[in-house]
């Protein structure tokens, strides 16, 4: 079902001064960042191995990023796993009774198709699935 971790989404309230530990600190390379306004988060990727952080600052008050450090802080907000095939792995997880936030594939950064599955079907993880070429 699904093929690898696609990207880890890590919420914070400042995306240079995160930047800044991730890149001087941490070593890594930003390799680009882009708003998705229908999420209301700027985002910036940080290739490590096969897989990316994904660093997500709110662009809005009242946005999925902006409520979640409001309640719990920065931190670990979300793992994303790749699908091959976005529409099917949606339909197998309403098979398996899977409870989903997202019936239907939206577009995430680099046009990505995703969905997410809510975190009280999940073991208490926001899980995001993704199929990218
Ligand atoms: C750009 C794109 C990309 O990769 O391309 C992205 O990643 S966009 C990444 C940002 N977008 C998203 O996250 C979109 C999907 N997320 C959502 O729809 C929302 O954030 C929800 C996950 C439904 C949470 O909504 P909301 O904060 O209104 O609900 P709530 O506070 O009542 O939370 C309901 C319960 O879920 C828990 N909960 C909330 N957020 C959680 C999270 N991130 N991880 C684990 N658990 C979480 C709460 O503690 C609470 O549990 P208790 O009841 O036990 O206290
Ligand atoms: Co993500």
């Amino acid at each position: 079902m699904v093929q690898k971790v696609d990207h880890i989404g890590i919420a914070v309230k400042n995306l240079d001064e995160a930047l800044k530990f991730y890149e001087d600190v941490l070593g890594l390379k930003c390799a680009g960042s882009e708003v998705v306004e229908e999420q209301k988060v700027k985002v910036a990727f940080l290739p490590i191995g096969d897989t990316e952080v994904e660093l997500l600052e709110s662009t809005e008050e009242d946005g999925p990023i902006a409520k979640y450090v409001e309640k719990k802080g920065e931190g670990i907000q979300h793992i994303a796993y790749r699908v091959a095939n976005i529409e099917e792995a949606i339909e197998e997880m309403k098979s398996k009774g899977i409870r989903m936030i997202d019936e239907k594939p939206r577009y995430g950064a680099g046009g990505a198709k995703i969905a997410f599955l809510h975190p009280k079907s999940t073991h208490g993880v926001l899980i995001e699935l993704c199929e990218r070429d």
